[in-house]
C-alpha cells in the first residue's frame, strides 16, 4: 500500500452534505476554492528529488483522415518526476488529451519514446503495456466514463478483473476507497442515481483500486460545479503529498494553482513550463 490516506478519515470538507445527502451546491457561481495551504504560493517548494517517472522524448504524434496525415503533437519532451504534480494547459485543440493518451498508453506515438517507471512502451509486448497500464496508471476523465449497469462497487472494482496486485481482497479495497472519499453509504448505488461529484468520487476510487504510482486526469472538475470541485482538488491534493504523482489538464489557471508546475501545450510541442 502505497499511501496511508485509507487510514485517514474523510474531511468535513469533503464528507457530503449531510442535508440534502448529495455533495451538489446551490451557490456554484459564487464560491471560491481556497487552496490548501500546501498549495499557496511561497510554501509549495516541493523538493522533487525523485526519479523521473514519466519520460516523454521526441514524441510526435499525427491521424491519418482519409489520405491525410494530420499532425497534432510535433516534438514534445516532457520529463515528470516522482511525487510532481503537473498541469497541463493548452488551447482547446492544442492536444493535451491526445498526450495524456499517450502517457497512459491508451494510445502510442508515432513517433519517439514514452518511458514509465523506466520502462519504454516501445520495447513491451501488448500484454505487459496492459499490465503496466493496469497497475501503475490510474485514470480520471471529465466525463467520470463509469459502467452504468454497474454499481459504485463494482465499478470500482472493475480494473482489478484484467489487472490486480496479489494478495490484495479487491473487494475490502474497493469498499475502503469509497468510504475515503464518502460514499460508504452509496456502495449499492448505479451510476444513474449518483450526482456529478459522487460519480467523480467512484471514478477516483476505481483509479486508485490497484494503488497506483500515477494519477491521469483529464479535466476532472470540468462537469462539476465549484465547491464539488474543490473538494476533488483537495483530494488529489492529498493524494500527491502522499507520494503519487499526479498528470492533471485544466483549461483553468486557478486549478492549475493546486500543481507544482505548469507546461504549455501549444502548436504541437511544450512551449513553457513554469515553476
Ligand atoms: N482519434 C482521432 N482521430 C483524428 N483526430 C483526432 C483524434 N483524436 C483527436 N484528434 C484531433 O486532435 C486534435 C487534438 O485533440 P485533443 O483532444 O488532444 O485536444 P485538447 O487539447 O485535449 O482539446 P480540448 O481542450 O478541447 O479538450 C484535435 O484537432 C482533434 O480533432
Amino acid at each position: 500500500m502505497k499511501s496511508s490516506m485509507l487510514d485517514n478519515e474523510v474531511s468535513s470538507s469533503e464528507a457530503p452534505n449531510p442535508e440534502t445527502g448529495t455533495d451538489e451546491t446551490s451557490d456554484t457561481e459564487s464560491f471560491k476554492c481556497e487552496l490548501p495551504r500546501s498549495r499557496q504560493s511561497g510554501s509549495k517548494g516541493k523538493n522533487l528529488t525523485g526519479a523521473p517517472v514519466i519520460e516523454v522524448i521526441n514524441v510526435k504524434k499525427s491521424y491519418i483522415l482519409g489520405d491525410m496525415e494530420v499532425p497534432i503533437l510535433n516534438d514534445i519532451n516532457l520529463t515528470v518526476y516522482e511525487g510532481e504534480f503537473l498541469a497541463i494547459m493548452g488551447p482547446s485543440g492544442s492536444g493535451k488529451s491526445t498526450l495524456m493518451n499517450l502517457i497512459g498508453f491508451l494510445d502510442r506515438p508515432t513517433e519517439g519514446k514514452i518511458i514509465i517507471k523506466g520502462l519504454d512502451i516501445n520495447e513491451l509486448s501488448d500484454k505487459e503495456v496492459a499490465r503496466l497500464r493496469g497497475l501503475e496508471i490510474g485514470f480520471v476523465f471529465q466525463t467520470f466514463n463509469l459502467i452504468p449497469r454497474l454499481t459504485a462497487l463494482e465499478n470500482v472494482e472493475l480494473p482489478t478483473y484484467a489487472n490486480a496486485r496479489e494478495g490484495v481482497d479487491t473487494r475490502k479495497r474497493a469498499k475502503e476507497l469509497l468510504n475515503l472519499v464518502g460514499l460508504g453509504d452509496r456502495m449499492h448505488h448505479k451510476p444513474g442515481e449518483l450526482s456529478g461529484g459522487q460519480s467523480q468520487r467512484v471514478a477516483i476510487a476505481r483509479a486508485l483500486i490497484n494503488d497506483p504510482a500515477i494519477l491521469l486526469a483529464d479535466e476532472p472538475t470540468g462537469n462539476l460545479d465549484s465547491r464539488t470541485g474543490c473538494e476533488i482538488l483537495n483530494m488529489f491534493t492529498r493524494l500527491n503529498e502522499e507520494g503519487r504523482t499526479i498528470v492533471m489538464i485544466t483549461h483553468d489557471p486557478e486549478i492549475a494553482k493546486y500543481a507544482d508546475r505548469v507546461v504549455l501545450v501549444k502548436d504541437g510541442i511544450v512551449q513553457s513550463s513554469k515553476e
